[in-house]
């Protein structure tokens, strides 16, 4: 193990890398008040996220063993404290460039005024607002201001604070009262403690704004470069299918994001967008009419077994990690009439570490994970584990790349067939 000195010694490094910048830059440095490292250019942003990552380690050496752990375990009170900001729309009562008063807060917001002090000192304690020393009123700081001006950001964090976390503490009751590889989505967490048999989507259809929440924080978590399209075309050697009459079926496809995006950046393919009839009978209506002849929308259950003829490749993105492998396997059984030697199967998806990840940015894939347990019984997997779902659907499934292109989430299993 290195030496306190040394990781200290690594950490003083990449600030003073980014320190060098931010000068030479003339911009500030970073405070609570004000978050400059998003100014930072793409190259050092990644010098930022492992000064995160090496600070993280070296406080928890020096909170030790029993005191980090116990940090882990108390974590909810910091989530209850910003549930309760989230809530009652705290950000909301303070004005952006002045203070308000604990009495102010209450008033704007329907929160009795002991509790506004008692949950938003929890919120400060990590730099979610700021307190006056001597006249005890209330002001913004750089992350509280965001909660009320950034509405996809304030999204986000409902969607986990009020939707996700308190379903998840339904977790090991659904592992008790059904089994421990239960598959269904009527029986996960976010059903059990929301009492309903219904899957999220269905249950989210007579509750508008609780499904525009969910929409616009998937938004919102998957922006950004590293979520960019573009590395869905180094991923695939996509001259390789872009023949005269070559066709790729996208599998769930939604309202054809992808099939678009891949149709502007190739010359003949033409698109198949398979979904449910719900879909399929909106979507048409909001592609652009220069696409017209190139991406095509049909009503397909991807639970049935496909009747067309063999297409250059099948494409899934953020169909499998939505479904327990029992559903997943036919899934992909569903595309074997189809299959012939040639025909690919590309699977877009975020492809899991198969070793444990101690870095914050890392850890993203096991967080997703969670959610898609707690939400649909369901999983991010493995490139191992997609191997084996692919072997147990159809043994005539081989996985010939796994394909993460650098800078991007998102990875391509790429999947051929052996005949
Ligand atoms: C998470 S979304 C992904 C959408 C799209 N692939 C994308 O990446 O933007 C899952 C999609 O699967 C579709 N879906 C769910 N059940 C389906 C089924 N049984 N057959 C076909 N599509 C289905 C949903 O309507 C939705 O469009």
């Amino acid at each position: 193990m290195p030496s306190l000195t040394s990781v200290a010694e690594r950490i003083l490094a990449r600030a003073k890398k980014l320190d060098a910048y931010l000068e030479a830059q003339n911009i500030a440095y970073p405070s609570f008040d004000d978050d400059t490292l998003d100014q930072l250019p793409n190259e050092l942003q990644d010098e930022r996220w492992a000064l995160g990552n090496d600070t993280n380690e070296l406080k928890q050496l020096s909170r030790g063993a029993a005191q980090t752990t116990l940090d882990c375990a108390f974590n909810w009170t910091d989530s209850l404290g910003l549930r309760v900001v989230y809530r009652y729309k705290l950000a909301n009562a303070v004005p952006l460039d002045g203070t308000a008063s604990y009495a102010e807060i209450a008033a704007a917001s329907g929160l009795r005024e002991n509790l506004c002090q008692r949950f938003l000192r929890i919120a400060m304690g990590n730099h979610i607002f700021a307190e006056d020393p001597e006249t005890q009123r209330v002001r913004h700081t750089a992350a509280s201001r965001l909660l009320a001006t950034d509405s996809g950001l304030c999204d986000a964090i409902g969607l986990e604070i009020d939707e996700l976390g308190p379903a998840s503490s339904k977790q090991i009751d659904v592992w008790e009262k059904y089994e421990q590889d239960v598959a269904e989505p009527s029986q996960s967490a976010f059903t059990m403690f929301n009492e309903t048999d219904k899957p999220i989507f269905a249950f989210f259809a007579g509750k508008p704004e609780r499904s525009r929440r969910f929409g616009d924080a998937m938004r919102y978590f998957t922006r950004g470069e590293t979520w960019d399209l573009r590395h869905m075309l180094t991923s695939f050697n996509w001259s390789s299918i872009d023949q005269p009459g070559a066709q790729v079926v996208d599998i769930g496809g939604g309202n054809g994001q992808i099939s678009q995006y891949l149709a502007r950046r190739t010359t003949h393919v033409h698109y198949i967008v398979q979904d449910l009839a719900h879909v399929v009978s909106q979507a048409p209506s909001q592609l652009p009419s220069d696409l017209a002849d190139r991406v095509e929308f049909v009503e397909h259950d991807f639970f049935t077994p496909q009747t067309m003829e063999p297409p250059a490749a099948f494409i899934m993105r953020w169909i499998l990690h939505n479904w327990a492998d029992k559903y997943a396997t036919r899934i992909l059984q569903g595309l074997v009439p189809a299959m012939r030697k040639g025909t690919k199967v590309l699977i877009y998806e975020y492809v899991l570490e198969d070793h444990p990840v101690t870095d914050l940015t890392g850890r993203f894939g096991f967080q997703m994970g969670s959610i898609m347990t707690t939400t649909f019984n369901a999983q991010e997997r493995t490139a191992g584990e997609y191997e084996r779902l692919l072997k147990g659907a159809d043994p005539r499934y081989v996985v010939d790349a796994v394909c993460r292109p650098e800078g991007s989430t998102m990875s391509i299993v790429e999947v051929g067939w052996t005949g």
